[in-house]
C-alpha cells in the first residue's frame, strides 16, 4: 500500500515533473516564435523599404515623378515665372524667320495678363456657344475663326448652321474681348522670349475647349495623348493656353502636363492664368484625363510664317 502510495507518489511527482516540462516546451517554444516573430517584422519593413526603393526607381525610370511648376492657388504677378529648356535639334530643318523663330526655348506662366472677371465673361461666351451642341464624348471645341463646333460624333460651322442667329448667342464685345486678350498674350510672349510682336501672327486653329469626364466616343475627344503642337498642328511656333476655370474646385484631373526626360512638370489650370511655350519638341505635353467637373480653356497660337498667319475671329 505504502509502496503504492509511494509509486503513487512518484506517479504523482512524474506527472508534476512531465506537466513543468511540457509547461517549460511550451514556454521556449513560445519565446522561439517570439523571437522569429521579431525577425520576421524586420525582414518585412527590410522587404517594404526594398520594395518602395524599387518603386520608386521604377517611377523615375517611366518618368512619373511630378514637379508642379505652378499650382491653382498661387499668383504669378507681376512678371510672368519663366522656365527655359533648351531648343529641340528640330529648329535645324525649319525655315528660320528673324525677330520671330525660336531662339531661346522654354514655357512662362503669368496670372496678370487676363483677370479673373474676364476670363469669366469667355468662360460664359465658351458655354453658351458650346450649349448648342457639344460632343458626345467628353471634349468639345468652339472655333470662332472656322466656325467649328463639336456636335455628336462630327463637327458643324455654326456661321452657317445658325446663320444670324449666331448673334443672339456671340455679341461685337465678346470678339472684341477675344481680340484684345490675343493681342496682350502676343505682346507678353514676345517680350518674354525677346521677339518683333510684329514678326509674329495668329494662326489657327484657334478654339475653346471644354472638357469633362465623359468616356471619349471619337478620337476627338482622347484630348490626353501625349503631343508637340509643332507636329500636331504644323504651323505652331508659339502655344498659349488661357484658363477659364479652376483646377480644383471647378474640376479635378485635367492639369496640364510638361513630360520632360526624368520629370513631369505640371501647370494647374487657373482663372485667368496664361501659360505658353514654344511649340517644338522641347515641349512634348499631354493634358491629365478630367475626374470631375468641366474644364473650360481656349488656345491661341502664333506662327512665325506670314503664309499661315490669319485675321482675328469676327462676327460674320
Ligand atoms: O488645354 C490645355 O491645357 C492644352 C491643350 C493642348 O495641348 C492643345 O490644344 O494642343
Ligand atoms: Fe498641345
Amino acid at each position: 500500500m505504502a509502496l503504492v502510495r509511494m509509486r503513487n507518489t512518484q506517479g504523482a511527482n512524474a506527472t508534476e515533473i512531465e506537466k513543468k516540462i511540457k509547461r517549460g516546451n511550451a514556454l521556449r517554444q513560445s519565446s522561439t516564435w517570439r523571437g522569429s516573430r521579431g525577425s520576421v517584422a524586420l525582414l518585412l519593413v527590410a522587404l517594404s523599404v526594398c520594395l518602395a526603393a524599387v518603386g520608386l526607381y521604377l517611377t523615375s525610370l517611366d518618368g512619373e515623378i511630378t514637379e508642379t511648376l505652378v499650382s491653382q492657388s498661387e499668383l504669378v504677378t507681376p512678371k510672368p515665372r519663366v522656365f527655359t529648356v533648351q531648343c529641340s535639334e528640330d529648329y535645324e530643318n525649319y525655315k528660320r524667320y528673324p525677330g520671330c523663330t525660336p531662339q531661346k526655348c522654354g514655357r512662362a506662366v503669368t496670372d496678370s495678363v487676363v483677370t479673373r472677371d474676364e476670363a469669366e465673361v469667355l468662360r460664359r461666351l465658351a458655354e453658351r456657344g458650346l450649349e448648342l451642341a457639344g460632343s458626345e464624348g467628353g471634349a468639345s471645341i468652339l472655333d470662332l475663326h472656322s466656325g467649328a463646333l463639336s456636335m455628336g460624333k462630327q463637327f458643324v460651322n455654326i456661321y452657317r448652321y445658325f446663320g444670324d442667329q449666331i448673334r443672339d448667342v456671340f455679341s461685337q464685345e465678346d470678339f472684341q474681348l477675344y481680340r484684345d486678350v490675343r493681342g496682350r498674350i502676343q505682346a507678353v510672349i514676345a517680350e518674354t522670349f525677346d521677339l518683333d510682336p510684329t514678326r509674329m501672327y495668329l494662326t489657327k486653329p484657334t478654339f475653346f475647349s471644354r472638357i469633362n469626364g465623359t468616356t471619349a466616343k471619337t478620337q476627338h475627344d482622347e484630348y490626353w495623348h501625349p503631343h508637340i503642337d509643332k507636329v500636331t498642328y504644323g504651323s505652331f511656333d508659339y502655344t498659349s493656353l488661357l484658363y477659364l476655370s479652376d483646377y480644383g474646385s471647378d474640376f479635378t484631373g485635367g492639369r496640364f502636363v510638361f513630360m520632360d526626360q526624368n520629370e513631369n512638370r505640371t501647370v494647374e489650370p487657373r482663372a485667368g492664368r496664361v501659360s505658353f511655350f514654344t511649340s517644338g519638341s522641347e515641349n512634348l505635353h499631354r493634358v491629365e484625363k478630367v475626374t470631375w467637373g468641366t474644364r473650360y480653356a481656349i488656345t491661341v497660337s502664333f506662327t512665325c510664317d506670314p503664309a499661315h498667319a490669319i485675321s482675328d475671329p469676327s462676327l460674320p
